[in-house]
């Protein structure tokens, strides 16, 4: 079977080409692929299916085999995977996504994509929440991207020890299909500094629908102006949020790392 891996800030995935049909089992197939001793090594697989309300579908795992409903530097790679594999020759692009459509502007010149702004939806907050978690009080932010979130500011994300904290927020009983952590800090009004634990992967270099989610509770929260550059360990991402309840616009890079075979 043929795949390419892929990756935007360090975000990685596996790419099939499913327009013509895909391994059974993917949950399981995700999480052999995705080990980084004993697969390929990812942080999930992204499969690129027919559509019949967009150009493409994007069908996403997370490193453990569960789905994502949408994924932010995953989706950024998808673009520049239709077009450098002649799926389409259009530089305009709508992805139907399990978190509804995406509209995505593959940029570059000539022949090449070397980065992808994408229409990311209006994001959907909550109210704070107070929990209780790994012997801490947080304030975390419930957010929607198509993805759900849980944004929580701090003093340091580097701080922290995410490999204890995550998990336990990732799964605490208020959000039944689990979150997505973003330890977010705010050096000034126009930056934002994030890590990610990310549900069903761990730890991720980036997040493009977490960087989104941090940006919402920022404005929100009046930490933050609407146009951001938001750093997070793999590198940075520009991000725009217009108004209240209009589409999270976020522009980074997309790139291929090799294409490979693999036995299924
Ligand atoms: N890394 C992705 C998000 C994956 C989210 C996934 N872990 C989930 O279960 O929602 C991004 O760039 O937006």
């Amino acid at each position: 079977m043929h795949f390419t891996k892929m990756q935007g800030l360090g975000n990685d995935y596996i790419y099939l080409n499913g327009l013509d049909g895909l391994p059974a089992d993917l949950p399981a197939l995700a999480r052999r692929m995705s080990d980084r001793h004993f697969g390929v090594g990812a942080d999930g697989l992204i499969c690129i299916c027919a559509s019949s309300r967009g150009d493409f579908r994007m069908v996403m795992y997370n490193a453990d085999g569960s789905r994502g409903e949408m994924c932010g530097n995953g989706i950024r790679c998808l673009g520049k995977y239709v077009f450098d594999h002649g799926l389409t020759r259009r530089r305009a692009l709508t992805i139907e996504t399990d978190g509804g459509l995406r509209t995505l502007e593959l940029l570059g010149n000539g022949g090449t994509v070397s980065a992808v702004r994408v229409h990311m939806g209006a994001p959907i907050l909550e109210e704070p929440l107070p929990l209780e978690s790994g012997g801490a009080l947080w304030q975390v932010t419930p957010v929607s991207m198509g993805n759900p979130h849980g944004v929580v500011f701090v003093e340091d994300p580097d701080a922290l020890d995410l490999a204890r904290l995550g998990p336990p927020l990732e799964r605490h009983p208020v959000f039944p299909r689990g979150i997505n952590v973003e330890f977010v800090t705010c050096p000034d009004r126009n930056t934002l500094r994030l890590r990610v634990w990310e549900r069903g992967s761990g730890e991720t270099l980036a997040c493009g629908t977490g960087a989104c989610a941090a940006l919402a509770a920022a404005v929100r929260q009046g930490r933050a102006e609407r146009q951001v550059v938001a750093g997070l360990p793999g590198g940075k991402l520009e991000l725009f949020w217009p108004d209240d309840g209009q589409e999270m616009v976020m522009t980074g890079p997309a790139e291929t790392v090799f294409e490979g075979e693999y036995p299924v």
